[in-house]
């Protein structure tokens, strides 16, 4: 099964998303429509709202009278959250039944406004939001939904930021032009991205075959994309998960890099590594057999140093190798500390920059990535010796770092 959540501020066109993904075969788990069934005549929900708020909020046929709940809870930030305390618990759980009830190969889109708000993005398998500008949204609503002004913008104030829900987006539909051009982006999206990838996480396999080795110039945006893979890992592995970092070159801004996201999941040793194997390749993270091991050194006796258990993306639309190595081992520090260093040195960044390059343009060609990989290993043990000059100097130590996990 694949999970994805949908969200968008409200007038954005998250609907129109999830109608046409619907029609391409998605399940759609509408939160809006959960909302409304656990207020229905009769329901424990309605009581307790009743409740909560007087007979006020009552229609005379003794239904929930929404634009008079409405007018409550977007001018008041207090009522708004005593209604959420009272429908969400409730909304969650209708939510998670309809989750368990969808066939294995399925793509599930929870449709939910307030994703972002509840921190929810990294449940899912990608978090897709739909934006649109703050005056095209309020124009929307006065027209299809007879909104006045100040009610939707009551509304929109009641909301994440675009801000925040653009660093929680693993996809951006813009929605600012016309409903064609937005359904264009949704059916390529679901053709490229979402099939191949549900079909990937039930077959447990990689969303890419190994990267040729061409390398692009640093992307500001990697870090954001790192930080949100880093909250799937973390959620997936639990406490099991010591830290996770973003680590490799895409870690190092300035630095050019192949577009793959190295990750560094941080483990107590390796029988924890092969547990978390079932639960990552369920989350999007397939196992990738074949490399057990990072090349060791020539001055290391000690093989356990180097072992580690490698996982890809089964995404198609993002490459990602999460390495998963045990605290305190060399092959661990290592990949603390090269990016420690190289972030914080330039002419060490400039060297290994070139190094790149050539390396890139003599197995480029080839496509040889596992050439390429090896060929700039030699570069490693001999600048070995001057990350830990720095390291000294700095009272760098691997694991110390914060703000990265
Ligand atoms: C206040 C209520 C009665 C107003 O009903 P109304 O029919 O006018 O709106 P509807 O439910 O169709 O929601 C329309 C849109 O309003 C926005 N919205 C609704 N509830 C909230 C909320 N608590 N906070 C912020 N925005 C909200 C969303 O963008 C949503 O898509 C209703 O929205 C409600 O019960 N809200 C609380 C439950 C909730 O949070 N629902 C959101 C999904 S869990
Ligand atoms: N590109 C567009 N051009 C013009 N109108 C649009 C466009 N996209 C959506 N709309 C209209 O704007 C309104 C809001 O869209 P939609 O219902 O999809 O938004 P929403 O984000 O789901 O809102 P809500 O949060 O209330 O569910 C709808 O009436 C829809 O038909």
């Amino acid at each position: 099964m694949l999970r994805i959540g949908l969200t968008g501020g409200i007038g954005a066109g998250k609907s129109t998303v999830a109608r046409r993904l619907a029609e391409h075969g998605a399940v759609v788990v509408d939160a809006d429509e959960l909302a409304r069934r656990v207020v229905a005549p009769g329901s424990e929900g309605l009581r307790e709202v009743v409740a909560a708020f007087g007979v006020g909020v009552l229609t005379p046929e003794g239904a929930l009278d929404r634009p008079e709940v409405a007018r409550r809870v977007f001018s008041d930030e207090a009522e708004r959250a005593r209604l959420n305390s009272i429908l969400h618990p409730r909304v969650a759980e209708l939510a998670a039944a309809a989750f368990e009830a969808a066939p294995p190969d399925a793509v599930v889109v929870h449709d939910i406004p307030l994703l972002v708000e509840k921190g929810m993005s990294s449940q899912y398998h990608l978090a897709v939001v739909v934006m649109a500008p703050e005056r095209v949204r309020v124009d929307r609503l006065r027209r299809t939904r007879g909104m006045t002004e100040s009610e939707a913008r009551g509304r929109i104030g009641s909301q994440a930021t675009d801000e925040d829900r653009r660093a929680a987006a693993d996809v951006l539909l813009d929605n600012t032009a016309s409903r064609r051009v937005l359904l264009a982006e949704v059916d390529a999206l679901w053709r490229d991205r979402l099939v191949p990838f549900e079909r990937n996480v039930r077959l447990v396999r990689s969303g890419r075959d190994a990267t040729a080795p061409v390398l692009v110039d640093h992307d500001p945006d990697w870090a954001a994309q790192a930080a949100r893979i880093v909250e799937r890992v973390r959620r997936v592995a639990g406490p099991d998960a010591l830290r996770v970092d973003h680590v490799g070159s895409t870690s190092v801004p300035h630095l050019p890099a192949k577009d793959v996201l190295d990750l560094q999941l941080t483990v107590a040793d390796l029988a924890t590594a092969d547990a978390l194997a079932a639960p990552l390749a369920a989350a999007g993270f397939p196992r990738f057999e074949g490399i057990d091991s990072d090349a060791p050194q020539p001055w290391d006796p000690d093989p356990d140093q180097w072992r580690k258990r490698v996982h890809t993306s089964a995404d198609p639309g993002r490459a990602v190798n999460l390495h998963v190595r045990v605290v305190g081992t060399e092959g661990w520090r290592y990949a603390l500390l090269f990016p420690a260093w190289l972030r914080a040195d330039e002419a060490a960044r400039a060297d290994y920059a070139s190094l790149k390059r050539a390396t890139a343009e003599r197995f480029g060609r080839d496509r040889d990535a596992a050439a390429y990989t090896a060929g700039k290993e030699p570069w490693f043990t001999e600048r070995l010796p001057a990350a830990d000059r720095w390291a000294a100097r700095v009272g760098w130590r691997a694991g110390d770092e914060t703000g990265r996990t």
